[in-house]
């Protein structure tokens, strides 16, 4: 179920550059051509023994799950701002996350969900949530009526953790092919259901994704947004810095 935990500098969207713990769960239905998760499902577990060292400890999936408060706790740092639950996709484990992201806080941390946004129906409180927004250009190949579904279901799981009072922001890769009326419209459905921020995220080039888009495209894009949302565009800062 959960694949890493580690501690770094958050590398994307509204609250980059804050210390945080990650806890990446293993499993994603969804298959996004630029995915930089590419183990979705098999592997070991691993833990970082002391935040930001990259020495890991290798744990068996069981064994992991019931220590999970005792290894936050070990990777607990002064200036730690939040646990995130990334992956994979972390709605997967549903269940198990609602115990764990409630225990946490009971602990006194602050949790934040990096999800698809794929199953409302799932979600539960966290104190902040970063939630994707996929394009049809994410896939190899996706019907039409897939497509919308998927993007209601996103909008559906922003406006129920809104609902719930999460800090919670829109999270959109744009590529060289992304339209601007595309995302634009993105802004204006996103505009009607509350204050959300829009994060723009340029790819970073990745499997069969081989450029970033253009200045223009990233300047005509948040621009066109910025008529509906506070928008802000960053990208992958972890990745430039060479951290996990
Ligand atoms: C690996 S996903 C896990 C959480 C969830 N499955 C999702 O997609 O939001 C974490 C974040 O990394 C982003 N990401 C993955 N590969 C990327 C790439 N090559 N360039 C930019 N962002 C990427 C995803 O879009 C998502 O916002
Ligand atoms: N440093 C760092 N920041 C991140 N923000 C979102 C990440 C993710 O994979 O969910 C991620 C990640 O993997 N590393
Ligand atoms: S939804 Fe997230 S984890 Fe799943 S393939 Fe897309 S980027 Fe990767
Ligand atoms: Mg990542």
């Amino acid at each position: 179920m959960i694949r890493e935990i580690f501690s770094s500098i958050m590398g994307e969207g509204k609250f980059v550059g804050r210390r945080f713990i990650f806890i990446r769960f293993k499993k994603c239905p969804l298959n996004c051509i630029y995915c930089d998760e590419v183990s979705k499902g098999e592997g070991e577990c691993r833990v970082e023994v002391i935040p930001g060292t990259r020495n890991f400890k290798i744990y068996n999936e069981e064994e992991i799950e019931d220590k999970l408060v005792e290894i936050v706790n070990s990777l607990k740092t002064p200036d730690l701002f939040a646990v995130s639950f990334t992956g994979g996709e972390p709605l997967v484990y549903a269940e198990y996350l609602k115990k764990y992201s409630k225990i946490l806080k009971e602990e006194g941390y602050k949790t934040y969900l990096e999800s698809n946004g794929m199953y409302p129906g799932r979600v539960s409180f966290f104190d902040y949530a970063s939630i994707d927004i996929k394009l049809p250009e994410h896939f190899e190949d996706i019907k039409e009526e897939d497509y919308k579904k998927l993007y209601k279901n996103e909008l559906k799981t922003i406006e129920k953790l809104y609902n719930m009072g999460s800090d919670v922001f829109a999270k959109v890769i744009i590529m060289e092919n992304t339209s601007v009326e595309f995302v634009e419209n993105i802004a204006k459905d996103l505009s009607d259901i509350g204050n959300i921020m829009l994060c723009i995220q340029p790819v970073t080039p990745y499997g069969k994704v081989r450029r970033m888009p253009t200045q223009k495209k990233i300047f005509d894009i948040m621009s066109a947004c910025g008529k509906h949302v506070d928008v802000m565009c960053t990208p992958q800062i972890h990745k430039l810095l060479g951290m996990l």
